[in-house]
């Protein structure tokens, strides 16, 4: 029984609720704060929340035996147990959902999210307790039927706080929302549509435990929030045991993430808002669980249990603590983050008032006083700018040499480097991407880009705001390497133009995609001739997965079987693949038209609008991103998840959800790449993008070339911007350099393709000869001079390659 002095030791609300999320208050030396103060020790806030008898329990005649004493304490008072607990607020049945928000601090923890601190709310209790209706308010049983405003719940109220502070800083504020739950010990993405799936969790010195692919969902509205909450809740496992109708039988945790930009002077605040619905603890004779209900139950019990541990090693003075046990169980693991580390957290207890509930109610009041023990060392989460294009930087320079990597053993050909989107609001112009190909041309001539350091980042700052533009690089590169791990295709910039001429030409892709552009076929040459059977894409890299015979290439491995062919059984059994194009919603089979009865590209479900994508049901503001990929290999170096999109409404057959969507690489978000806004040479993308297979294509004749040759195939960057000019010093150094790297290179395709590399360019199957880059008025030759070249094979470091 929790000792009646208890109380007194408790500091009143009044005096605690010091949270300074500006000015960061300075308490004396030694003293233990509750109000959040940066790097010093806060304890977590918990209060207790009395839910009224239910009509059952009153049916039942069971006697109230918790009382509010109005001073922030409970009163527990039955026939063997007696107790007061205080706490720092105590809200009795009566209470407003609103009187619990203020009162609680929920609004100074959304102050302090924005501020860039990590905040959590975890409601616990028993089964039945009133958790849910505390964080959601009641179920809403339809979105026809939505609750009375006045019941809604922490969320809700946090959700509306938060936008109107957004509102009232202008575009101050990035909200983006994640939602999973832990069931059976398996954290599942409540917004991912299609059958649930276990995500894995991980770890990163920089981000501690953090799920990797969950989805992230942007929204700049309530209503856009309210449909991720409900349609989470939707996906949600609950069932119904004795004690109550609808019981989460999962720990839910919804995460807002709150970006604040600030002035270009001022580091910017990564926040984030966690609201953690934990699964009540139940007694499996009280709540009649027998099959799968018991095996939830005794899940839910054991990760309670594992939290249970946490807290009482978290209680002790930070001198005497020995080993925290997070990795017990996948919640703690989640929350440990907020319970011991840089976070500052609220714990609401639920408890029913029910003398049917005693010994449940009194083992969450103890465990509530514990937690009021626990500390953290709340640290604001600021990026500088400086720093923050350093990461990214970074990162693209990682995921760069790692793709080098993956491409150099899938003999695949280089890209080229990459376009950048242009600033918002900035007009895009020659020369100004800001992004990879941007900060290479600001770096010391000759100089490596891993080079690239702090420097030349600072110029790029200086010279404009480069994150739209490194982001969009960054998420370019994380795409292609999802593809390239994975073995199939990368989604190769420029493509999309060919692929919507196609299905133009199919009369479908053009209408799905908004289709106001629909440029002549004949100015784009692989699309015709993919559909004309024009010879293997994959060179033969691909072993069992290619014949190497022209018209013969079954296919890469990809992640998406065609329905066609797999259905149709072809002679070799493998299927076609479909392969995603980047920015399109379109589908290409790989297999060639001969065997495969499926139309080459498919276009997906007409969507409203180009960047309203992922896999969420479509909804204002929505924009679906996934969390970081990986943590193998050089990358994970950011905090920020990787930008695979997900074509909206298109349901994810796997967790990986494989339909990779980019915005349009041009600087237009709604742009499918009509030559206004993407002024390159559509075609020299094209012989870009196409794997050139040395020796499988016809020899073809003189006058044109299609494949660059080595050395050369960095010229023309899709959607770069480039004028023509003259080359620059630097410039005509690199062509040289691409020169003499040719002879290294060589060992880097097969043997084969070595000995028989031909002409550098390649016919239709007509024979006629396809120029690789059809000029496009106004603008170079793909290798015109000026273009600025792409990093040379010999940049990769070997040891990458290795590790890879
Ligand atoms: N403060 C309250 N006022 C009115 N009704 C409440 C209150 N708290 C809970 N209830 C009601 O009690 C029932 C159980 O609440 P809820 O589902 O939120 O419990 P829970 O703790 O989330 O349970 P579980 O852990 O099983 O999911 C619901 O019908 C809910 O409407």
């Amino acid at each position: 029984m929790e000792p009646e002095g208890e109380r007194g030791r408790e500091p009143q609300l009044g005096a605690r609720t010091k949270t300074l999320p500006r000015g960061l208050q300075k308490p004396s030396p030694g003293e233990e704060q509750e109000g959040p103060v940066a790097g010093r020790d806060t304890r977590l806030r918990v209060v207790v929340r009395v839910r009224p008898l239910t009509c059952t329990e009153t049916r039942r005649g069971d006697r109230q035996v918790v009382h509010s004493l109005g001073d922030s304490t409970v009163h527990v008072s039955a026939a063997r147990h007696d107790a007061t607990f205080g706490f720092s607020a105590v809200f009795d049945s009566g209470t407003s959902q609103e009187a619990v928000f203020e009162g609680s601090g929920m609004r100074q923890l959304v102050e302090l999210a924005i501020d860039g601190f990590a905040c959590t709310v975890f409601a616990f209790g028993q089964t039945g307790s009133g958790k849910t209706y505390t964080l959601m308010g009641p179920l809403v049983q339809s979105e026809a039927q939505p609750a009375a405003p006045c019941l809604l719940g922490l969320m809700q109220r946090s959700f509306a706080c938060l936008l109107e502070q957004s509102r009232s800083r202008g575009a101050g504020l990035a909200l983006s929302a994640s939602y999973v739950e832990i069931y059976n010990e398996q954290v599942r993405d409540l917004l991912s549509p299609g059958p649930p799936c276990a995500l894995p969790l991980r770890w990163s010195k920089s981000r501690g435990f953090y799920v990797e692919n969950q989805l992230s969902v942007e929204f700049e509205s309530l209503e856009a929030i309210a449909d991720l909450l409900l349609e989470g809740s939707r996906r949600r496992r609950s069932s119904a045991h004795a004690l109550n109708r609808h019981s989460s039988r999962s720990h839910a945790l919804l995460t807002v993430h709150v970006h604040s930009r600030a002035p270009s002077a001022c580091p910017s605040k990564q926040g984030t808002l966690c609201f953690v619905d934990l699964a009540g603890s139940e007694r499996v004779k009280d709540t009649g669980s027998t099959g799968e209900l018991s095996v939830e139950a005794n899940n839910i019990n054991r990760s309670l249990l594992a939290l249970g541990h946490c807290i009482s090693s978290l209680a002790k003075p930070r001198g005497k603590r020995t080993h925290i046990p997070y990795r017990d169980s996948k919640l703690t693991r989640l929350l440990a983050r907020s319970l011991g580390g840089s976070g500052i957290t609220l714990m609401v207890a639920c408890i029913s008032p029910s003398s049917r509930c005693l010994s449940e109610t009194m083992s969450t009041l103890h465990y509530a006083s514990r937690a009021r023990r626990v500390t953290t060392r709340p640290v604001a989460n600021r990026v500088s700018r400086e720093k923050l294009l350093q990461t990214l930087e970074e990162e693209i320079q990682a995921l760069q040499l790692e793709n080098l990597s993956l491409r150099r053993q899938l003999c695949l050909p280089r890209l080229p480097a990459r376009s950048t989107e242009a600033a918002p609001g900035t007009p895009a112009r020659a020369g100004a991407g800001l992004g990879w190909g941007g900060l290479r041309q600001s770096s010391p001539e000759g100089q490596h880009p891993a080079a690239v350091g702090e420097g030349s980042v600072a110029r790029a700052s200086r010279r404009a705001p480069a994150w739209p533009s490194l982001y969009s690089v960054l998420r370019d590169f994380v795409v292609e390497n999802e593809r390239l791990r994975h073995g199939g295709s990368p989604a190769l910039p420029g493509t999309r133009r060919s692929h919507e001429l196609r299905a133009d030409a199919q009369g479908s892709g053009g209408a799905a995609l908004g289709g106001s552009w629909s440029p002549p076929a004949a100015q784009d040459p692989v699309s015709d001739d993919l559909s004309q059977g024009w010879g293997c894409l994959c060179q033969g890299g691909f072993g069992s997965m290619c014949r190497g015979q022209e018209g013969s290439c079954l296919g890469m491995p990809g992640p998406v079987p065609c329905a066609a062919c797999s259905q149709s059984g072809n002679p070799t059994g493998n299927p076609g693949t479909l392969i995603p194009w980047a920015g399109q919603g379109l589908e290409a089979c790989w297999r060639l038209p001969a065997s495969c009865p499926a139309p080459l590209l498919l276009s997906r479900q007409p969507r409203p609008a180009p960047d309203l994508i992922g896999d969420v049901p479509a909804s204002p503001s929505h924009r679906a991103t996934r969390s970081s990929w990986s943590a193998r290999g050089p990358r994970a170096l950011l905090g920020h998840p990787a930008r695979l999109l997900q074509p909206n409404g298109t349901p994810a057959s796997s967790c990986w959800a494989p339909l990779l969507k980019l915005a349009p690489a041009s600087g237009c978000p709604c742009c499918p790449g009509c030559p206004q806004c993407c002024p390159e040479p559509a075609g020299a993308i094209m012989s870009q993008v196409l794997p050139g297979p040395p020796t499988l294509q016809p020899v073809p004749a003189e006058g044109s070339a299609s494949i660059p040759p080595p050395g050369q195939e960095d010229a023309a960057l899709p959607c770069s911007h480039q004028l023509p000019g003259p080359p620059q010093p630097h410039q005509a150094k690199r062509r040289s350099q691409g020169r003499s790297r040719s002879s290294s290179q060589r060992h880097l395709l097969p043997r084969e393709s070595r000995d028989q590399r031909g002409p550098e360019r390649r016919t239709s199957p007509e024979g006629k000869v396809v120029p690789s880059a059809p000029p496009w008025p106004g603008l170079p030759e793909p290798r015109a001079a000026g273009a600025v070249p792409v990093l040379q094979w010999e940049e990769a470091p070997d040891w990458l390659a290795e590790q890879i």
